[in-house]
């Protein structure tokens, strides 16, 4: 089990010690994919998925039956400026409906096999709205960050992380402009569905956020600009590395989230696929960031781990055919 971290330094020692896959796993995987019973890479990324599985699971055949979904909430001071086309108190209702067993991740979840479990962050005290203050101070930012960490499962076997809060899409953009650079307009998009006015406002705030907490490294941008969801899913996203557990990232708000490691470690995303790319205009370019190709396009633009619980399905038909198929050996079939 890994030691908890106390303090943001403990994360920053973590990001700088992070272990790599198990080469000698992910090099059996590649030794048993060139014998299945299939023209060669006639299945596609499939393959590159269910080696990169194997080497991260330290198991040249591995299984994955115990899948992880964690979605995380909470609320945002910026939300005030008018950045949502819904409401804040959404942000409550929808972790109810989670609870309920309501909401669309409750079905994906089920319907792909995975335990789901909500962490409402302290939805009653917003964070600060990132054009006047930070919008979390070290102690926040550090107790989110440990909420995703504890709230990760060590005997999962894939983790999901999603979110969920109203106003998350603006912090989402700034990180990413305060990260990449750029201009605001690039990092924005409609989120919940914002019109052209609304648009433009968000544009606006993430420059105003932007310019007023320059520097610093990725845990500081998380911290400035971020929300206690997004930090809470970037401490997941670490944990999960450190126990060898892949994650499957899902949309905009999941990628900030992510962002903020690679920006400390380049290579701390080296265990995460994309599962999608969502419609939010900007997740294109934060995927290219990453450098992740998502694995599906849906059109989808929801969170809450959505897009990333479909993907989970894809793993596992890479998983199952890496593992399950007959070699031509095994089955008696010619090879080419
Ligand atoms: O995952 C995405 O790419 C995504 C794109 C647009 C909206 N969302 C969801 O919508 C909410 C944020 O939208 P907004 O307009 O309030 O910033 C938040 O709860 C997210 O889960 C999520
Ligand atoms: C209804 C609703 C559901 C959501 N799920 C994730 N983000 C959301 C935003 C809204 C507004």
């Amino acid at each position: 089990m890994a030691q908890t971290p106390a303090t943001l330094d403990d994360f920053r020692a973590i990001l700088g010690a992070l272990p790599g896959p198990d080469t000698d796993a992910a090099a059996a995987a590649a030794d048993r994919n060139g014998q299945l019973t299939k023209p060669p890479a006639a299945l596609g990324r499939l393959e590159d998925l269910a080696q990169w599985y194997a080497g991260w699971r330290g198991n040249g055949r591995p299984a994955l039956e115990n899948p992880q979904v964690v979605i995380f909430a909470g609320n945002h001071g910026v939300a005030a400026k008018g950045v949502s086309a819904f409401p804040p108190e959404v942000t409550v209702q929808m972790v109810a409906n989670f609870e309920h067993g309501g909401a669309a991740i409750n079905q994906l979840s089920k319907a792909f096999g995975a335990k789901m479990d909500v962490h409402a962050i302290d939805l009653d005290r917003p964070t600060g709205d990132f054009t006047e203050t930070p919008a979390m101070d070290d102690a926040d930012v550090l107790a989110a960050l440990l909420t995703g960490w504890n709230a990760v499962d060590p005997q999962a076997d894939l983790l999901v992380t999603g979110e969920m809060g109203i106003g998350n899409t603006t912090a989402a953009a700034a990180i990413a402009h305060a990260l990449y650079g750029g201009t605001a307009q690039d990092w924005v998009g409609r989120g919940t569905g914002v019109d052209d006015a609304g648009l433009t406002l968000k544009a606006q705030v993430v420059a105003d956020g932007v310019a007023r907490h320059k520097g610093g490294d990725g845990l500081d941008t998380l911290a400035r600009l971020g929300g206690r969801e997004i930090a809470a899913m970037a401490g997941a996203i670490l944990r999960a590395r450190v126990e060898g557990i892949p994650v499957i990232l899902d949309g905009f708000i999941c990628c900030s989230a992510a962002a903020c490691l690679q920006a400390v470690a380049p290579d701390a995303l080296d265990h995460c696929v994309a599962g999608h790319v969502s419609a939010e205009s900007a997740h294109p370019a934060l995927l290219a960031k990453l450098g992740k190709e998502p694995l599906l396009s849906l059109g989808l633009r929801l969170g809450e781990g959505s897009g990333a619980a479909l993907a989970i399905g894809v793993l596992k038909g890479a998983v199952a055919c890496h593992s399950g198929m007959a070699t031509f050996a095994e089955a008696g079939v010619s090879a080419g």
